[in-house]
């Protein structure tokens, strides 16, 4: 397959601008704007019923928004020219043709990105799909192989840009790891992924972008460095009142944690230093990391969750 790739080029992207869906009185999609650049994927990240689908489906022109716009390589689209072999999308693996087998699935949607018969061998071999499985007919599919039948249809017309919502659903731990892989070999080589999940670890794993989504409206962005900084610091001491007092004076955002430590937005050595001026013992000091981005996630969707995992922390 050749591949043309602008990779780079403002169009090879997508862009969100203000983009809201409203069913009746009730927002899906609240006013999101977010990029999702070549070369890097982006994980898309929010709890059940957060918008991430309805956002997804506005992408490919499934849906229409109520306002705002979604540009994929710099047109809606429905105006790019063959969409499919600018964009691949998994939108719902569970709703393929259960009659057909996985390869007439296939032999359609190269069809309809114009490819051919090889194209269709080559996306089967690229997601692990045995010909012998091919030949079965997709209702009898577990929902793992729909998983990787869906992502064979979406890289057979050799896109740039891959639109996957909740693509890991149903994989098994190798199948995850195999999937990883794929993302990130496509974005190395240029593409742009945006790819949805409710499940932080899973997302964290693999992308390089997240855009965090509750209620409709996008609660955090950025690359998955900084919001892993902004997990803060957390810090253990006997007198954890004293040392917040001292990091709040110092300018610093301060959370006593049910776990009966203190998470602050301050570095490690901006908390060892005020420690020290202050004459307090601290007992326990480590960056956040995961565990802050995972607790971040929570708290901030906290309120759109249906469970909410942070009960317990204080302000
Ligand atoms: N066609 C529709 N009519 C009315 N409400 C809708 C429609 N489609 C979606 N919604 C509502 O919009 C909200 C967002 O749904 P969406 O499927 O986009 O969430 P999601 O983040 O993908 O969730 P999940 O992780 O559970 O798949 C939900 O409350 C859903 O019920």
């Amino acid at each position: 397959m050749s591949r043309a790739r602008p990779g780079g080029e403002p169009g090879d992207m997508i862009q969100i601008e203000n983009l809201t869906r409203r069913y009746g009185g009730f927002t899906a999609v609240d006013d999101i704007t977010f990029t999702a650049r070549p070369g890097r994927v982006t994980g898309f990240l929010g709890p059940n019923g957060a918008g991430k689908s309805t956002a997804m489906r506005m992408m490919v022109g499934l849906t229409t928004p109520s306002s705002g716009t979604a540009l994929v390589l710099g047109r809606p689209y429905r105006a790019l020219p063959t969409p499919t072999r600018h964009v691949g999308a998994m939108l719902d693996a569970t709703a393929q043709h259960a009659g057909r087998t996985g390869r007439e699935t296939l032999n359609l949607a190269a069809v309809m990105a114009g490819r051919g018969r090889r194209d269709v061998d080559a996306a089967l071999e690229r997601v692990g799909l045995t010909s012998r499985e091919a030949e079965r007919r997709v209702g009898n599919y577990s929902l793992g192989m729909r998983q990787r039948l869906g992502l064979a249809g979406a890289l057979i017309g050799d896109p740039q840009v891959l639109v996957l919502d909740e693509p890991a659903n149903g994989l098994d731990p190798a199948g995850i790891r195999w999937m990883r892989g794929l993302l990130r070999d496509f974005a190395a080589e240029g593409g742009t992924v945006l790819l949805s999940s409710h499940l932080l670890h899973e997302v964290e794993q693999i992308a390089q972008d997240l855009v965090m989504i509750g209620r409709g409206r996008i609660v955090a962005q950025g690359t998955k460095e900084e919001l892993l900084q902004a997990g803060g610091t957390l810090v253990r001491s006997p007198d954890l009142a004293g040392l917040g007092t001292a990091l709040e004076r110092d300018g610093h955002e301060v959370t006593l944690r049910a776990e009966g430590d203190l998470r602050t937005t301050a570095t490690a050595e901006e908390v060892a230093r005020l420690a020290l001026a202050a004459q307090l013992l601290v007992t326990e000091l480590r960056t956040a990391g995961g565990s802050g981005l995972e607790e971040m996630f929570l708290q901030l969707t906290a309120a759109d969750a249906r469970e909410t995992g942070a009960e317990g922390v204080a302000a």
